[in-house]
């Protein structure tokens, strides 16, 4: 390609690029509807076509060729037609923006230097052979992320080819007309970085292919680790290197790897709507996504209700009146911890010799087996047989005792009472089966006939064939059947074991925990916890802390469940998962590697997980070796003011690098009363509103605070505000009233903190909380209060902030 330099000649080729892409699909069209219809046509008359004709061998097989020959056919024109629609597709989305970047590199030892152009998905010239754009997760594409300007190499999966690259260039290109470019030298391009962040929210996430810095695109396409654990600082684009991640993943491995086959686990549902359009974007389709309460639910539902993380943090926010305040404070962060799950672990070792409780097997109020005996049993095996294997074997031991007993029952009187009492439906259903039965019946009464007059034995009677009598014994079946049909569903679901008293068990004393456990240290409240814990399981219900414990616990009883299909999972706000949590999905997705990205600044749960360092227990989960650890610093969400606003909040935050997009200083507000402060609220979302921004939040700590919030602004005259709660299920536009932990992940144009006072944020644990909130800003950051500030802001340098006039 010859070399295109000035403006003018970019723009010549973006015209040629662009005629090339429109004959390209002008040339698919017809081919591509053709091809469906094709694919429809077969399918239809596929079954019309093949004759089965199965009188002899050689028609069998005959018909058999035919039909796998019809099936090659099918196939073969469904998948060239999937080939050319994906070809179709991405040429149309590359249409308005056909690249974003290019490098000019000279390989070492090769003759002509190559101008690569690079897009969201590649694009080849007519001869089949030569790359018009280049899809940007190609090995090639890879060094405009990764290099300045000069020697460059990238990786191929035939080695390793260096070289030098002259050039690097960034452009802009909407609705098919070049606007801008940009030459860069060290890192991809700050100008167009810049012009990216300084845009306004969205509703939902972007992609950032055409800016992924060098330490972002080491995440996104690490193959190799296990592990793979990123701590990044707020806004420094975990949750976007995660998402072009599985676009890389899905691109690389496009032959085995589906989007079905990679998980999500989100802070929220409302989080899944926010980062549902990005990979659409890329052309890829969604990963799966969920939370992990909606796992917990799935397996303990609606056994327990369940409480959720977000009450959770309500009652660690709010409850510090209540009197068990302090013990459920040390039984969250003890439930959470490893010695619980060693103390768990060990529990499971003790009851493989003693201590294991069974719910007796009952059946019209009679005890049909005991709970005595099914422990008796299990105890009869080989001691050196795993737990969950003789589990299983007394549950074989149950269906079979079931099946016999229920035989038993057959002639019971209630029986005979039931069948006066079936309805029609229930006779014809028996009366099918009979009529099915009728066939036997013939067959072996010819038998009969025959051996008789062979032997010149009596002839039978009609009433060796009791069809009355066979009635009757049908319908006793289906009675009894259809009575213990819960019974053998039960035993299936392992409801003879008496889990909820196991969990019960552990919370007996501190003696008897020691000795089932072999755990010697305890929370110092331990005997509070044992009541609060015991309390709530006697209503059925479970904190928040006891769910995943109670499930791995099931586990280690009952064998483990595992989901073989899924190969990566991704962790977002990992810092907010425990341990126990990650052991659990380690077990239940045994073929996947695990991404999991967080941030321990953020980590506004009392179960937190620290995700690098030497402290960090999730190192250990797969091993070193295995795992993969990167930090981001770099924080591209804030200004520089906010970013330099919120450092000092943190400890360690000093290491936190802003990037260099201006902005106005944080605000501080102080009011007389809270009338006026919701007055002057209301005065200044109008302002922002005025001046452009579209998304705008107002964070509160709490989800009480909210309801106070939006009352009081809406009273006030805000107009249009949406109160956001843990069930509100998708992310908008406009203004928000939100607690601050649930806009964890997401971001807004401008953010106002509703009460900053030392009664809100205070104490340690709401610092952090203090911190997120912040950090959701894009532009604008203004705080209120109508006391004295949070201590926490008194810490800040009065340089990094503007006091408002009254
Ligand atoms: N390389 C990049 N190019 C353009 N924008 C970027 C880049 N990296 C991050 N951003 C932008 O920075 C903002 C924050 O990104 P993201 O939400 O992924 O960060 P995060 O680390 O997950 O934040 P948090 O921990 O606060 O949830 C987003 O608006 C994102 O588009």
């Amino acid at each position: 390609m010859e070399k295109i330099s000035s403006w003018e000649q970019e723009q010549e080729w973006l015209e040629q690029v662009k005629e090339k892409l429109k004959s390209g699909i002008a040339n698919l069209e017809p081919e591509v509807g053709r091809l469906k219809e094709q694919a429809t046509d077969i399918r239809k008359r596929f079954w019309e076509e093949v004759t089965v004709n199965t009188s002899t061998q050689e028609d069998f097989e005959e018909s058999f060729f035919t039909i796998t020959q019809q099936d090659a056919v099918l196939s073969e024109r469904e998948r060239s037609h999937a080939r050319k629609l994906q070809q179709w597709k991405n040429m149309k989305r590359l249409l308005p923006s056909p690249y974003f970047g290019r490098i000019d590199f000279h390989e070492d030892g090769q003759i002509p230097e190559e101008l690569v152009y690079i897009g969201v998905s590649s694009f080849v010239d007519t001869d089949g052979l030569s790359f018009v754009v280049y899809d940007w997760r190609t090995p090639i594409a890879s060094l405009y992320y990764d290099y300045p300007p000069g020697k460059a190499a990238f990786d191929t999966p035939g080695g390793r080819i260096s070289g030098t690259m002259s050039l690097k260039r960034q452009y802009q290109i909407r609705n098919g007309q070049l606007q801008h470019l940009f030459d860069a030298n060290v890192t991809i391009g700050d100008e167009l970085l810049q012009q990216v962040l300084g845009k306004g929210a969205d509703a939902q996430m972007k992609s950032i292919v055409a800016t992924i810095q060098a330490e972002q695109n080491a995440i996104i396409r690490n193959d190799n680790s296990q592990m793979l654990i990123v701590q990044g600082a707020a806004g420094s684009g975990k949750t976007s290197a995660a998402l072009q991640r599985v676009a890389y993943l899905l691109y690389k491995h496009r032959e085995r790897l589906s989007a079905d086959q990679i998980v999500l686990f989100s802070p929220n549902p409302m989080f899944n709507s926010y980062v549902s359009t990005v990979l659409p974007e890329l052309g890829e389709e969604n990963m799966q996504q969920t939370t992990f309460q909606e796992y917990l639910e799935t397996w303990l539902s609606p056994e327990f209700r369940l409480e959720d993380p977000f009450d959770q943090i309500e009652y660690v926010l709010t409850g510090e009146q209540d009197r068990g305040y302090g013990s459920r404070l040390q039984a969250v962060e003890y439930k959470a911890s490893e010695a619980f799950l060693r103390a768990l672990q060990g529990y499971s070792q003790w009851l493989k010799q003693e201590g294991m409780l069974f719910n007796d097997i009952c059946f019209r109020d009679r005890v049909l087996i005991s709970g005595e005996q099914i422990k008796t049993r299990l105890y009869s095996y080989d001691p050196s047989i795993r737990l969950p294997n003789r589990v299983t074997l007394v549950q074989k031991w149950l269906l079979e005792e079931l099946a016999r007993l229920q035989k038993e029952e057959q002639g019971a009187s209630w029986v005979q009472e039931e069948m006066n009492y079936l309805d029609n439906e229930q006779y014809a259903k028996v009366y099918g089966m009979l009529h099915r039965e009728k066939g036997v019946f013939d067959f072996a009464e010819k038998y009969l006939r025959l051996q008789e007059m062979l032997v010149h034995k009596r002839e039978l009677d009609e009433s060796d064939f009791d069809y009355a009598e066979r009635e009757e014994e049908l319908l006793g079946e289906m009675i009894v059947k259809e009575q213990f049909r819960p019974l053998r569903r039960g035993i299936k679901r392992f409801t003879f074991i008496d889990m909820s008293g196991l969990y019960r068990q552990l919370f007996t004393d501190e003696r008897a925990y020691r000795e089932m456990t072999g755990e010697a240290e305890l929370p110092e409240l331990w005997p509070e916890i044992c009541a609060q814990t015991k309390e709530k399981l006697s209503g059925q219900e479970l904190f928040y802390e006891d769910s995943t414990p109670y499930l791995y616990l099931k586990e280690l009883i009952e064998g483990v469940r595992t989901n073989t299909q899924v190969r990566h999972i991704f962790v977002d706000e990992g810092q907010d998962y425990s341990m126990f949590q990650y052991e659990f999905l380690k077990k239940l997705f045994p073929r996947a590697r695990m991404t999991v990205l967080g941030d321990f600044g953020q980590a506004i749960f009392t179960q937190a997980t620290n995700l690098s360092g030497e402290s960090s227990p999730l190192v250990q989960l797969y091993g070193e070796a295995e795992t993969a650890q990167y930090q981001l610093v770099r924080s591209y969400r804030s200004t520089y003011e906010i970013v330099e606003f919120t450092k000092p909040l943190l400890p360690g935050g000093e290491a936190i690098v802003p990037f260099e997009r201006r902005g106005r200083k944080p605000v501080l507000t102080k009011l007389e009363s809270h009338e006026m402060k919701a007055e002057r609220i209301v005065k200044d979302l109008a302002t922002l509103q005025a001046e452009g921004y579209t998304s705008i939040a107002v964070i509160t700590k709490t989800a009480a605070e909210s309801i106070e919030a939006y009352k009081k602004l809406t009273a006030g005259g805000a107009a249009e505000l949406r109160l956001i709660t843990k069930n509100t299920p998708t992310f908008e536009k406009g203004v928000q009233v939100i607690p601050a932990y649930l806009a964890k992940g997401v971001e807004f144009d401008a953010v106002l903190i509703y009460d900053t006072s030392t009664q809100t944020y205070q104490r340690e644990n709401e610092r952090k909380l203090f911190y997120t909130a912040c950090t959701r800003a894009m532009h604008v950051l203004q705080l209120y209060t109508t006391g004295e500030w949070t201590p926490f802001i008194r810490e800040v340098d009065p340089a990094l902030y503007e006091l408002a006039e009254r």
